[in-house]
């Protein structure tokens, strides 16, 4: 505390439960804390990793600082000799987006996945030891929701064994790809592939971009960087880059050839694998992304929970103190259904971690029955996770008053570098629109023999759900885990069900999908947040060991589940699963909830063991010290360097004299 005060200790004391116990719960296992703990200390103690001057450099100087930190982050990388989790850790603390996200997170993942062993081989040492640099360019100026309507080509030439990678026109510009715009010198670039004329679809082929001895476009490439983007800093740290292909010739081996291959003869031959494993990078991700939601969430929430017990307004009886924000009801309302969520997101995430590892092995064993279900619950949980999170930290600024609007709150910067995660690796509302096809398919299979599995197994008791009344009483039934299960898995069979029965009236199906895209997006959303509520509750049937610790997850969990319900009260009456007096007990139950967990609040954020680097909020400082370090912040601006700005003398002053001359005359 750099002030020797703990001005949360009072906060701190009021904890019903052993904070350092929690911080295992939240890291996952006790290894991982640890992990998470060293890195992060390291990168906050290591001045080379500041961001706290991010704010007021120009793009250029921001780009080139980027540049540096990567570099640097690599050289200590190696240094400390740290091994693949410990990098990506780092990497993540030094908190500045950057080509190497791409590197790491698509380029490599796309290779290893989509590669043959003998492709495997050959480029990913050269990726490891980063002697290339790669990103994944697929979206194009035209399409990136719509993969199947990419028009760049791949056109095989027999007489040469190669390919002929082409842009036909301006829209199949590629545009968009993280790290191409300046640095990368190889991209995984999809194209359509053609054979003698017959188009095969998308599909991945890598091809070098960029000389590795002076870095420049090699013949054929036009290439640069896509421009600003919202926000000052925030994602413009990252080239977001534009690529054009001029009949850029590649060997055929170049093609990622495990899910299909170009023979020497020019034959195309599909290995018995889904076309679909051509998408698994985004599958990778996506999963990724979700995991990364409560990290987002949770430090807009440490945020805004820290600074909500430190600022007072109103309520001063007899001089004393004013009323500390943060027990005004309605910012409770409004904040710890989002400290909850954070929780609910970090646990949702554990879970799809282990269903993508899962899919990942039955695939190599030839075994593809899960993988729509992979593809269901990433999509759908990608979006729901970055929808709530973006939504979030834009809510936790509004919880910081007009503090949280300056820069230094950390919060317009988090929002501004988070919220287009709701928009790449699949639009939030394409992906619940592929969870609706994939619900769908599941209720018209219903009746044939074909059992439900996975997260749709509640579908299974269809009849059961349909028939279902909620038999809550009293405001404490509301706290039973089976009680709110059966809610929300009537609410969202009752969704899906009514979509199936309206998609059946149409003649032609495709035409019904695209009319009831909102109802199916509205299933789809409650089919995602069972999901959440179910992987919560499942988490609290688990051994959790530490004082209180389990008791302040099952406050979380119900807090997550009867917020949702109130948020959505709508569906869960017009489809009859509750009636209004049982919608009204689970609203006098989260009030009840919310004064729970008041007292926990700032032990419940500190949990998730943020440095003050990493935070990079004056607000969300840990020993609260908040008015001096921010009156100290703003004498920091470059306007500040001078009493008289730059500009006074030529536009303001001449406008002064000319009013002092008017008001003489
Ligand atoms: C923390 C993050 C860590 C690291 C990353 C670092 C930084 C991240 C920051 C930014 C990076 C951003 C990168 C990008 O944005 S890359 C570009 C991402 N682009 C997209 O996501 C495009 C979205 N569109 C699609 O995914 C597909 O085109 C779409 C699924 C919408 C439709 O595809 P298509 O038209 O081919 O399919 P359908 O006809 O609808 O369905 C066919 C069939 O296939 C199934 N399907 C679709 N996708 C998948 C999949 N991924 N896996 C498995 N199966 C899939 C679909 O369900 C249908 O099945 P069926 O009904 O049985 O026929
Ligand atoms: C910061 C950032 C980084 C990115 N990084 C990469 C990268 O590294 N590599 C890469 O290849 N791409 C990247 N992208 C591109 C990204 O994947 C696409 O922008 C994304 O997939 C959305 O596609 P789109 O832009 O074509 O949106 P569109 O599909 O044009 O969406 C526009 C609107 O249309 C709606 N819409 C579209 N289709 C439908 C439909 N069928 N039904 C109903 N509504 C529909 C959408 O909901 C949206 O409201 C990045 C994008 C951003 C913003």
């Amino acid at each position: 505390m750099e002030d020797g005060v703990d001005h949360l200790a009072f906060e701190r004391n009021k904890a019903q439960f052993d904070v350092e116990d929690m911080k295992i719960i939240w890291a996952g296992s006790r290894q991982d804390f640890e992990l998470s703990d060293r890195i992060s200390r390291l990168v906050a103690s290591d001045p080379a990793f500041r961001k706290d001057d991010r704010t007021t450099l120009d793009r250029k100087e921001l780009f080139k600082n980027t540049l540096r930190k990567a570099a640097y982050a690599w050289k200590r990388i190696n240094e400390l000799r740290l091994n693949e989790q410990e990098a990506y850790k780092l990497r993540s603390f030094v908190d500045q987006p950057a080509f190497t996200d791409l590197h790491w997170g698509m380029f490599v993942p796309a290779i290893q996945g989509q590669g043959t062993d003998e492709q495997q081989q050959k480029w990913l040492p050269l990726a490891y030891r980063m002697q290339i640099i790669g990103c994944y360019a697929q979206t194009e100026l035209g399409h990136g929701s719509n993969v199947q309507g990419l028009e760049t080509t791949a056109t095989f030439d027999p007489k040469t064994d190669e390919f002929v990678i082409h842009s036909p026109t301006l829209t199949s510009s590629k545009w968009w790809p993280g790290g191409l715009g300046k640095i990368s010198t190889h991209a995984v670039a999809y194209a359509r592939l053609i054979i003698g004329g017959e188009d095969h679809g998308v599909h991945g082929f890598i091809v070098q971009l960029r000389s590795l001895d002076d870095h420049l476009p090699l013949p054929g490439i036009t290439i640069g960087d896509i421009g600003m983007k919202f926000g000052n800093a925030a994602y413009n740290t990252m080239d977001n880059g534009v690529l054009r292909f001029d009949h850029v010739r590649i060997p055929r081996n170049q093609m990622l050839m495990r899910v299909s291959q170009v023979t020497r003869e020019g034959k195309y031959v599909s290995s018995n694998v889904p076309r679909q494993l051509v998408y698994g990078t985004m599958v990778n991700v996506r999963q990724k992304i979700v995991a990364d939601a409560s990290v987002a969430l949770s430090r807009a929430v440490c945020i805004a929970t820290r600074y909500s017990a430190v600022r007072r307004q109103f309520g001063s009886h007899n001089g004393g103190l004013e009323t500390q924000v943060i027990d005004y009801k309605t910012q409770q309302a409004r904040l710890f259904p989002l400290l909850a969520s954070a929780y609910a997101f970090r646990f949702v995430g554990g879970w799809l971690k282990w269903l993508y590892m899962d899919v990942t092995e039955r695939l190599q064993a030839n075994d593809f029955s899960t993988l729509p279900e992979a593809h269901a619950c990433t999509a759908g949980l990608k979006s729901l996770t970055t929808t709530a999170t973006a939504d979030g930290i834009e809510e936790c600024r509004k919880l910081c008053g007009g503090h949280g609007y300056l820069c230094s709150s950390g919060l317009p910067e988090l929002f501004a570098v988070y919220v287009p995660a709701c928009t790449y690796e699949g639009d939030n509302v394409v992906l619940l629109l592929q969870v609706a096809r994939h619900l769908m398919k599941t209720v018209s299979q219903l009746g044939s023999g074909n059992k439900p599995v996975g997260t749709t197994a509640y579908m299974a008791r269809v009849e059961q759900l349909m028939q279902y009344h909620s038999d809550v009483e009293k405001a404490e039934d509301w706290l039973k885990p089976n009680v709110v299960l059966e809610a929300f898995e009537a609410r969202a069979s009752r969704m899906s069900v009514a979509c199936a029965q309206n998609l059946s009236k149409f003649a032609n199906p495709e035409e019904g999908f695209q009319e009831l895209a909102a109802d199916l997006v509205d299933a789809a959303v409650a089919h995602c947040q069972l999901i959440v509520v179910s992987k919560f509750i499942e988490k609290l049937q688990q051994d959790i060991p530490g004082k209180g610790v389990k008791k302040q997850l099952e406050v979380l969990c119900s807090i997550y589940a009867l917020f949702l319900l109130h948020k959505h009260l709508g569906d869960f009456l017009s489809t009859g699963c509750i009636n209004p007096k049982q919608g009204s007990l689970a609203s006098e139950q989260l009030r009840n909830l919310y004064s729970q967990v008041r007292p926990n609040a700032i032990a419940l954020v500190d949990a998730f063991n943020y440095t003050d680097h990493y935070l990079g909020s004056i607000l969300g400082r840990y020993d609260g010290n908040v008015y001096p370090k921010l009156y100290e912040e703003a004498w920091k601006d470059p306007l500040n360097d001078s009493v008289v700005p730059d500009g006074f003398k030529e536009y303001i002053q001449p406008m002064l004299k000319q009013q002092l001359r008017n008001a003489r005359l």
